[in-house]
Order: C-alpha cells, then structure tokens, then sequence
C-alpha cells in the first residue's frame, strides 16, 4: 500500500492508495488515489460552473478524448509524480490549469509533500506561497542546471532519445541535469530560479499546463523542443529562464524519431 500525509496550514489527511495498476508501460502507474482525487476535483469544479469542460489525466486513461477547444477547460493532472507516490519519494504534487479560447488563465501547482503552493493568473504574476516567483534569468547555457524527466516509456527507441539528450547537454556542457519525477514540480523550479531550464519530450498536458503559466509569470520563456512556438498539446516543451538558455537547449535536443510512435496525449 502507497500512503502520503498532505499537509497544509488548514488541515491534514492522509490518502491511501490500495491497488497499483499499469497504464501504457510498466513505468506507468495508477492508484486509486489519483482516480478519487480527480473525480473529486472535477464533481467539485462541476457544481460551481456545469458548462466548463474538463482534460482529466485518468478520465482521458478512461477513454475521454483530449480535445482543447475555446470553451472554457479545466486541465487536470490529479497526482503528477504517481511513481513518487507509490514509492513515497517525496514529490508528488496536484496540477490544475484553467484555459478560455485554448490560453491559460491560471495555473496551481501543489507540491503536497512539501507544503509548496505555486500559483499564477495571466498578468499578474506567480507565487510560491504567496511571495513572488521570479527566474534566475541566467543566460549562459554552460552554467545552467537543467531539469528534465526520464518519462514512463521503456521502449529501444524512447530509452535512446531520451538518454542521447541528456548526454548531449552533459558534453556543452552544463552544470547538472536533475529529474524529480514529476514535470509540474520539475518545471516550478524554473520559476523560483533554483533551476535554469526544464525540458521534456513525451510529457502530456496535464503534466505541464500549469506549470507553463507559472514560469511565463515568473518572467520565464517556453518554446517548442524544436525552437518553435510552444503547443500545450503536443508533447514538447522547454521552459527557460530566457531565450538565450531556451535556444541552447533546442540546439542539442532532438524529438523527431520518438515522437513519431505518439499519438497527441494519449494516456
Ligand atoms: O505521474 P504522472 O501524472 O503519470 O506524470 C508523470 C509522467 O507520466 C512521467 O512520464 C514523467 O516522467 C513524470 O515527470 C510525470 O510527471
Ligand atoms: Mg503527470
Ligand atoms: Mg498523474
């Protein structure tokens, strides 16, 4: 049995996580836990605003289809991190984004372990538990920590992509390359500037809708591995403390061949 004590200020609970199942590869988990709290979140969210439509992580693994459209959407990735979960490493965090005409109102990201509450509007800023977020606004590629994911695919060709860009950022080189295991906490770290960049190649929307508002909030950049406009849905992203680091790292990354066997956000 997997359990973790959520702690904020107001009050304490522990989740309980009975069964563990496989998704798409055996490095892809879920646990009762993530499907309750979606279904929480989404029976609460609905109450409220009955038109809204929602992206939920496990209602898409039930069979919903993904689709962004300009009505106002709820994208929810209800524990990011379940492998962390499962194995009580300690970053686990609920994400929630809020989209109107397919752009981000807001985002919140709760990084349930550590008490973090990271939070962005449009406009107006983001913050790690109430105090302003800002990136290091490094510029140097070859002084930046990088963070990234490692992923759940365990195939020749994802192993291959995925290890030969790490390596190739470790020749420029940089200074660290780390992985917490969950893109939405991985990504918040750009935003406070304790990390210089995030990039990912196969993380889906849920993983990194709000997270994208909150680094941009924080005076970050995101783009495309490519180096072209960022998509939420199509599976890339580099978040940066500035174009310069941004540009740096979709020089060396590459997507193309792994990409090819995805199918758009596919849970
Ligand atoms: O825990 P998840 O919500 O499934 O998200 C995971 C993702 O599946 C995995 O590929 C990434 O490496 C993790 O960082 C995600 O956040
Ligand atoms: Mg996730
Ligand atoms: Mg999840």
């Amino acid at each position: 049995n997997a359990h973790i004590i959520c702690r904020t200020r107001d009050f304490c609970f522990v989740l309980n996580s009975k069964e563990v199942r496989l998704k798409s590869s055996p490095a892809d988990l879920v646990t009762e836990t993530d499907q309750q709290v979606e279904k929480m979140l989404i029976s609460a969210i609905r109450r409220k605003y009955p038109q809204h439509r929602f992206i939920g992580e496990e209602s898409v693994a039930a069979g919903e289809a993904v689709e962004l459209t300009d009505s106002p959407t709820w994208i929810i990735d209800p524990i990011d991190g379940t492998v962390n979960f499962v194995h009580r490493f300690p970053f686990v965090a609920v994400s929630i984004a809020f989209t109107v005409n397919k752009q981000t109102e807001f985002g919140i990201v709760y990084s349930c372990v550590e008490d973090k509450l990271f939070h962005a509007q449009r406009g107006r800023g983001a913050y790690l538990n109430g105090k302003p977020l800002c990136v290091s606004g490094q510029t140097d590629i070859h002084r930046c920590v990088v963070v990234t994911e490692i992923g759940a695919e365990r195939d020749d060709l994802a192993l291959s992509t995925m290890t030969s860009n790490i390596c190739r950022l470790l020749r420029l080189p940089v200074q660290g390359v780390r992985a917490l295991g969950t893109a939405a906490v991985d990504m918040c770290q750009v935003a406070t500037g304790g990390a210089d960049a995030y990039y990912h190649i196969g993380m889906h929307c849920w993983d990194i809708a709000a997270s994208t508002i909150i680094v941009l909030e924080a005076g970050g950049v995101v783009m495309d591995t490519d180096g072209s406009e960022f998509d939420m849905m199509s599976r890339k992203v580099i978040a940066a403390s500035s174009s310069a680091v941004a540009n740096g790292i979709a020089q060396v990354v590459q997507a193309d061949s792994f990409l090819g066997d995805f199918s758009r956000n596919r849970a």
